[in-house]
Formats: structure tokens, sequence, C-alpha cells
């Protein structure tokens, strides 16, 4: 394989108005796309979309409306080509559990066309990739999964693709399986240059990993962009201290030392950040912010225990979305008065029954 973290700026995946209609539920609406190379992240809420978007992109499913193209092939036409060039892992459990992970990944290499030896030789080399070489010859039935999600990654890659649709990787593993899979998710590009489409209903765990991400609510795009853009500081700085025997409550009497001084701040329990309520989150003005905030705290002898600037959180994406639904029901229940529940497969319905929760 060829190590190649450059990034060139081709389209890996274009889509234009693509819709995908069911009899009662449409689960695509007008979806245009330019995704390049690298690690994208496609994340919505249980029901946005996503699976509905892979199974149209593998040419495996027709599109109601619209067109999309993947590697430069048409999926309404070239779906065998696209079949032949990008490896796919799917969200549910497929796995055969009577062989073992060779066999297995064996079969799936030869049904992509790799001749016997070369698929023994790239089945030893994925498995290894993906840290299961000792348990190969063991049957899968057996496998905890953690393994079987590696299984599963394993013969998405092992036919050496271009790009691979990962379909909810981390479902299923508890948070140290589910740093490893990202973190083998993000060698599969630094390493051997595969690109990545990994779908997810978990924030955080995309901000970390991917280049680029695109967030999608009841089939209709909220947002596309690099990570970068999604995370970029805000003109708040997050400030926590220790507590002193002088001041049990550091925290409280930095807040009314800085409210004294003029700046402007309130405390950071939206934060989601480990020890917040302890965060302080200040306006930062200029420089001179970070100089009255050293001042203050030094002269309360408080310990400094971080002073940064406050980065934006993908979540906040769907805030700003619930936040908008939240006015137009207000507007819509203004005369009655009876508020309407959040609707399943929404942001809002996601990140109440917890599908923001793991943001980090
Ligand atoms: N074959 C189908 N027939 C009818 N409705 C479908 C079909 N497949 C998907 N849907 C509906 O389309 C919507 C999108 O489903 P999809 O599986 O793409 O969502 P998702 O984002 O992948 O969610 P999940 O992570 O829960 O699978 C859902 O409302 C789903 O019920």
């Amino acid at each position: 394989m060829v190590c190649a973290t450059t990034v060139v700026n081709v389209t890996v995946i274009a889509t234009e108005a693509l819709s995908k209609r069911f009899p009662r539920v449409t689960a695509l609406d007008r979806l245009s796309l330019d995704i390049g190379p690298g690690v994208t992240g496609l994340v919505g809420a249980n029901g946005a979309g996503k699976s509905t978007m892979i199974k149209i992109l593998l040419g495996l499913s027709p599109a109601t409306e619209g067109r999309a193209a993947v590697l430069g092939f048409d999926v309404a036409t070239d779906g065998a080509a696209i079949r032949e060039s990008v490896g796919y892992m799917p969200e549910h459990d497929c796995l055969p559990p009577d062989v073992s992970a060779t066999e297995l990944v064996v079969h799936m290499a030869r049904m992509s066309g790799l001749p016997p030896t070369a698929a023994r030789e790239r089945t030893a080399d994925t498995l290894r990739h993906v840290g299961l070489y000792e348990e190969r010859y063991r049957p899968i039935g057996g496998y905890s999964t953690g393994m079987k999600q590696r299984v599963k990654l394993a013969q998405a890659l092992v036919h050496d693709p271009k790009l691979v649709l990962l379909d909810e990787p981390t479902n299923g593993l508890d948070p140290v399986g589910r740093d490893e899979m990202l973190n083998l998710i993000r060698r599969v590009y630094t390493e051997f240059g595969i690109s990545v489409l990994v779908t997810s209903h978990l924030l955080g765990e995309l901000e970390r990993t991917c280049d680029h991400v695109v967030v999608i609510d009841g089939g209709k795009l909220l947002r596309s962009s690099s990570t970068s853009d999604f995370t970029q500081n805000t003109a708040t700085l997050a400030v926590e201290v220790t507590d002193t025997d002088t001041h049990p409550d550091g925290t409280r009497a930095l807040r009314e030392a800085l409210t004294a001084a003029g700046l402007s701040l309130h405390v950071g329990e939206e934060d989601g950040l480990p020890g917040a309520g302890h965060i302080l989150l200040i306006e930062a003005t200029g420089e001179e912010t970070y100089d009255v905030v050293r001042d203050t705290v030094a002269e309360l002898g408080l310990g400094l225990v971080r002073m940064e600037q406050r980065r934006h959180h993908i979540a906040e994406v769907f805030r700003a979305k619930d936040a908008e639904r939240e006015a137009a029901r207000d507007a819509l229940t203004a005369g009655d008065g009876q508020a309407v529940p959040a609707q399943p497969g929404t942001a809002e319905f996601a990140l109440q029954k917890g599908g923001g929760s793991d943001e980090r």
C-alpha cells in the first residue's frame, strides 16, 4: 500500500439535489454535497438518512430524484464499478458465526476478484492492521463486539479500495473500544491513503476523527464544512481556578472580582467540559482581558488550572437548529399554549435522548 497523506483537490463523493422518498417518509431531501479526500463524518440522529445515503452511494438503492457520483462514477449506471473501488462496512451484525475471520475475509477478497494467493496475503495484512492477527483462526461467533466490528472493517479494506463507507462502526463499543476503532479509522487514511466516509450519531467522536463533517437532520443538509471551521475559536475565554483556605469557593471569588473589574462573564454549566460549573466563561475583548484575569487570579492567591480560548463544538449546529425550531413552535403554540414535543428523528430528539452526550 502507498502512504498518501497529501490532500489532492478532487471530488470523492458528489451529490446534487439527491432525494429518496419512501411511501411514508422522505429519507433524503434535495441533498447537495461535494466531499474531497480524507476522513469525512456523516452525522445525524437515528433516522436522519445516513444508511439510505450509503446504499444510494453504493448503487444498491436508486434515488427518487437528483444525482450522485462516487469516484467519478454515476451511482445510477456504474454501481458495479463503484463497488469494485469502494469498501463497505454495514451497520447491522451480518457475520457468519461458524467461520474464522481469515476464512471470511479471504472469501470477501476472492469475491472482489483477487487471485487465491493475493487474497490470503492481503487478508493476513489486513487482519494484522485491524489488530486481529492472533485470533484470526477462531470462529467469529466467539468474538467480542469490538472484534466483530474489526472483522467488518477488515473485509471492507481487503481489496485495497480507494474509499470505504463505514456505517456506525463504533456501535455497541465501550469508550476504550470506540477510541481504538476511531484511531484505526484515522490510520486507514493517514497510512494507506484510503478516503473514509463514516457515519455516527455521536457528535464528539467525529469532531476528533474527521477532516470534514456533514450534518444531516430529517434527510436535509444542515451543514457541510471542515472540522476546523466547525470548531473555530470563539471570543470566549474558559477559566478554571482552585479553591483556597481564604477563598473556599475560588470560582465565586474570581467571578466577583472580574465583574468588579468590568469584565462580562457567566458560569459555564452548559459548556460540557469536565468540571463545568467551576468554569468561568469570559468575553474576551482583546489581549488585555488575559492580563486582567491573570492579575486578578494572582491577587486573590488562587491557583490557575486553565485559561484557554473556547472552541465551538459541532453540537452547537444542532443547538442552533433546535433554537430555530423552538422559536417556530413558540409561534405556532402562541394561540393555545400547548407545547409540541420533540419529534423522533430530529436533532433535538437525539440530543434529548442523549445523542450528544458522548461529546467530549
Ligand atoms: N426500506 C425502507 N422503507 C421505508 N422506510 C425506510 C426504508 N429505509 C429507511 N427508511 C426510513 O427512512 C428514514 C431514514 O432511515 P436511515 O436508515 O437512512 O436513517 P439513519 O440515519 O441511518 O438512522 P439509523 O442510524 O437509525 O439507521 C427513516 O425514517 C427510516 O424509517
